[in-house]
């Protein structure tokens, strides 16, 4: 009896976790993608929930980071690109005209393989985004660049040299530097390409250390090629394969008893 009650708290408490927890942020529906005539993504039904960390992973080539595109419309600077379906962020089709690009891209950041910060000092890349969005006052800004280096777990390493050039960090705290910009402006979502492909196992440590201690506050969507990685820090995985996605669901699952065979031969390394 005991067992039993038991058994029904916990599914009682699975489906309130879930409810509570899955919500998603993000949602593709019948995501199609075309350069030229080349079809990239191909009907894409996917789910990224809030306040998870999500893992796109999949052989070269496989869309992934068209994919990743797809969610702040960067993609679009591409050229002869054809999109159809939906996207939604929140609930609004981020492909039709209800959301203006700028305010996507203030709620959604994006954090590139090769570190990107801008030729200006460590306290001026961070402080850049909030500038643009219409913070003047000095000790606002102060506070905002200390906060966001915290959080980045970089402050330590600057805190001294905040007007020395960005180009004066590593390759690791450049690449922390650009998460600290993206955190500066609050965002919802941060989109994460191959963001430690670059980097020592040292520096690649900080950054999964990083995205656990962030991704309480912020959505994550990462594009990586590392399995141990993807295993490591998420929570959903979802993989693809010549533009489809093959499957995706918990990452556990994903890796330890995954539904398709494709995906149990690319996560144990027999393809990609
Ligand atoms: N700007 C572009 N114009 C034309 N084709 C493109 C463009 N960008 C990507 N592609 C093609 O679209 C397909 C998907 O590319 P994408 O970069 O999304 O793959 P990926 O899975 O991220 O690859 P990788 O792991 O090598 O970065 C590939 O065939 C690629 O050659």
């Amino acid at each position: 009896m005991n067992i039993l009650k038991e058994r029904i708290h916990d599914n009682a408490f699975s489906v309130v976790r879930n409810e509570n927890w899955a919500k998603p942020i993000y949602e593709t529906n019948g995501l199609n993608l075309w350069y030229g005539t080349s079809h990239a993504l191909k009907n894409i039904e996917l789910a990224i929930n809030e306040k998870e960390v999500t893992a796109i992973i999949g052989p070269s080539g496989c869309g992934k980071s068209t994919f990743l595109k797809t969610l702040n419309r960067m993609v679009e600077t591409a050229a002869d690109v054809t999109i159809s379906g939906n996207v939604t962020f929140k609930g609004n089709n981020i492909l039709g005209k209800s959301m203006p690009v700028e305010i996507l891209r203030s709620k959604v950041g994006m954090v590139f393989q090769k570190p990107n910060p801008f030729p200006k000092s460590i306290f001026e890349n961070v402080a850049y985004g909030p500038k643009v969005h219409g913070i003047r006052n000095k000790a606002m800004l102060e506070m905002i660049v200390e906060e966001s280096l915290k959080k980045a777990a970089l402050w330590d390493e600057v805190k001294d040299r905040l007007h020395k050039s960005a180009y004066s960090l590593s390759g690791g705290q450049q690449q922390r530097l650009c998460i600290a910009r993206c955190l500066a402006i609050d965002p919802e979502v941060i989109l994460m390409d191959e963001p430690t492909s670059a980097l020592d196992p040292v520096s690649t440590h900080k950054i999964e250390e990083l995205i656990r201690s962030i991704k309480n506050d912020v959505t994550i969507a990462i594009v990586t090629h590392n399995m141990q990685q993807a295993a490591r820090i998420s929570d959903r995985t979802a993989f693809f394969l010549n533009g489809e996605i093959i499957e995706d669901n918990q990452t556990s699952t994903i890796f330890n008893n995954p539904a398709d065979t494709l995906t149990d031969d690319y996560v144990n390394g027999r393809f990609g």
